[in-house]
């Protein structure tokens, strides 16, 4: 059993996948074998969040999940504990699996009950798994607020492979199951990670079963950066030259963000191109680095540009000449939406991909995602994943589908979840130094899809190591970023 924490390149499997790998696995092992592993490690991680206090209420569903809970419930009463059990499932549907674990705990003395106990050392969520495909309802809803009950009063929730209600695939449910840890089985889950999964799965764990996924990922969450090293013979052209195109009147804020955060990225020089700028101070005296430049001045075949922070209706202009020539390319918000009305931008933006010296990495949120494909911000949001697959498809080139576990997805490329971040991230700016630390990347020489990758994780560990007590704004992030 291991910790899942940010830093390795972690498998993901969706429920097709996993049912293959189980029913593989299942061909070589006797029967129940999987349920015996997986009751097993369920009671040994009880055991370790729980060490000191004897009762367990296992909430167990009326299939294969309620069953590892059946078995891990074997096992405590073996161990001396004193688990409880609700079972909410029916003897003439139980799976036999479920059946064999189910008559093993009666014949131990485990206690059955129909009522949630007053209080316990420890919950354990055991409702449904990968079987959930429907908000809880009746019984199951009620014990759902039961662990919620528990949970508020201080006993710990341990939900078994997924919190109940949570689909797997998309990490989106009605109001699941809040764990504070989850035990993932036989492979991990991509919706443990985006949507509400974070929420819902707190502290993930993961058990294989001793089964090799015979399935290749369907998605990875992605790896810590490897870091970077600057030759001592290097020079400042070594670090590739980004320039900012942005800040409309009103917006110029973005723009300087961007700019900020690629410098303290480590590029070699940073311009900045705002918008409708006649007569205007050319200097940032807070960032005195950056070089300002009027926008149709910019040698944009040798530039790594950053284009639509804080560009405003202004940046519609300037963009066909950004998209067809610029070195590589970052879009985000007021490009994106300019492109999402305006076909004809999309269409240059798709013909970029067949130049692999040409990349681009679009950044939408979730509603900047839904208006490039012409959808709702919630039906984004209904599935992630494939969302980012949506917009690869259209566009051609690296997507940051941004939020709660961001989508990092590209052409030929297995789809990576992101691990690192929190909600200090979620205020206004944020996403602009992304956008710089992505383009920094690639002026380092990164491949856009690895930079885009390796900068959203390292934006969001910066989130995650922040001080506490001290407030994350976006300058103090930019400020705070340190090159590799
Ligand atoms: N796949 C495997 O190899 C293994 C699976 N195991 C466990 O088995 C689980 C999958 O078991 P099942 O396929 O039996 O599915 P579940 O136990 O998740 O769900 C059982 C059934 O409940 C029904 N159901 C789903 N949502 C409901 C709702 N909201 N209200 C009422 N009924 C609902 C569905 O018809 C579903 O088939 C995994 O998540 C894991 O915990 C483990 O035993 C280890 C091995
Ligand atoms: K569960």
């Amino acid at each position: 059993m291991q910790r899942v924490t940010a830093g390795p390149p972690w498998a993901l499997h969706d429920i097709a996948a996993i049912r293959r790998i189980e029913s593989a696995a299942a061909l070589g092992l006797p029967p129940h074998a999987l349920m015996q592993r997986a009751g097993l490690a369920v009671a040994r991680l009880a055991l370790a969040l729980a060490p000191h206090e004897p009762g367990v209420w296992l909430a167990c569903g009326p299939g294969n999940n309620g069953g590892d809970g059946l078995e891990a419930a074997w096992h405590l009463k073996a161990w001396g504990r004193s688990p409880v059990v609700t079972w909410l499932g029916d003897e003439q549907s139980v799976p036999a699996d479920a059946r064999a674990s189910l008559e093993r705990a009666r014949h131990a003395g485990v206690v059955f009950t129909d009522t949630p106990p007053p209080r316990c050392g420890l919950a354990i969520d055991a409702l449904f798994g990968l079987g959930a495909r429907r908000p809880l309802a009746g019984r199951a809803a009620q014990c759902r607020d039961a662990l919620a009950t528990l949970a508020a009063a201080g006993t710990p929730v341990l939900a078994v492979d997924l919190p109940s209600g949570l689909d797997a695939d998309t990490g989106t449910g009605e109001q699941p199951v809040r764990a504070d840890h989850t035990l993932s089985l036989l492979a991990l889950k991509p919706g443990l990670f985006t949507a509400q999964g974070r929420d819902a799965a707190g502290q993930v764990w993961f058990d294989d079963l001793g089964v090799t996924a015979s399935e290749p990922a369907s998605a990875m969450l992605s790896a810590r950066p490897e870091p970077v090293l600057r030759p001592h013979a290097s020079h400042k052209g070594s670090w590739g030259d980004v320039a900012v195109v942005g800040g409309a009147a009103g917006l110029r804020g973005a723009a300087l963000l961007a700019a900020r955060a690629a410098l303290h990225a480590g590029a070699g020089r940073v311009f900045v191109a705002p918008l409708q700028a006649s007569g205007e101070p050319t200097l940032d005296p807070f960032q005195p680095d950056l070089m300002f430049r009027d926008p149709e001045a910019l040698d944009l075949p040798r530039l790594h540009i950053v284009c639509g922070c804080g560009g405003g209706d202004a940046v519609r202009a300037v963009l066909p000449r950004i998209i067809s020539s610029a070195r590589s390319l970052v879009l985000d918000a007021d490009a994106l939406n300019a492109i999402a009305a305006d076909a004809s931008l999309g269409k240059l933006l798709r013909a970029r991909s067949g130049r692999a010296d040409r990349p681009s990495v679009i950044t939408p949120h979730p509603l900047e995602a839904a208006r490039l494909l012409q959808l709702t911000a919630g039906e984004v949001q209904q599935d992630r994943l494939s969302a980012a697959r949506k917009l690869v498809e259209a566009f051609g080139c690296v997507v940051v589908l941004k939020g709660s576990g961001s989508v990092i997805a590209a052409p030929g490329e297995v789809p990576r979840i992101n691990p690192t971040g929190n909600a200090r991230l979620a205020i206004a700016g944020t996403g602009d130094v992304l956008a710089g630390m992505v383009a920094t990347r690639m002026a380092r020489g990164q491949a856009p899809f690895a930079a885009a990758c390796d900068a959203v994780h390292a934006h969001g560990e910066l989130a995650d190591h922040w001080p506490a007590g001290e407030t994350l704004t976006a300058a103090a992030l930019a400020r705070s970023i340190a090159p590799d």
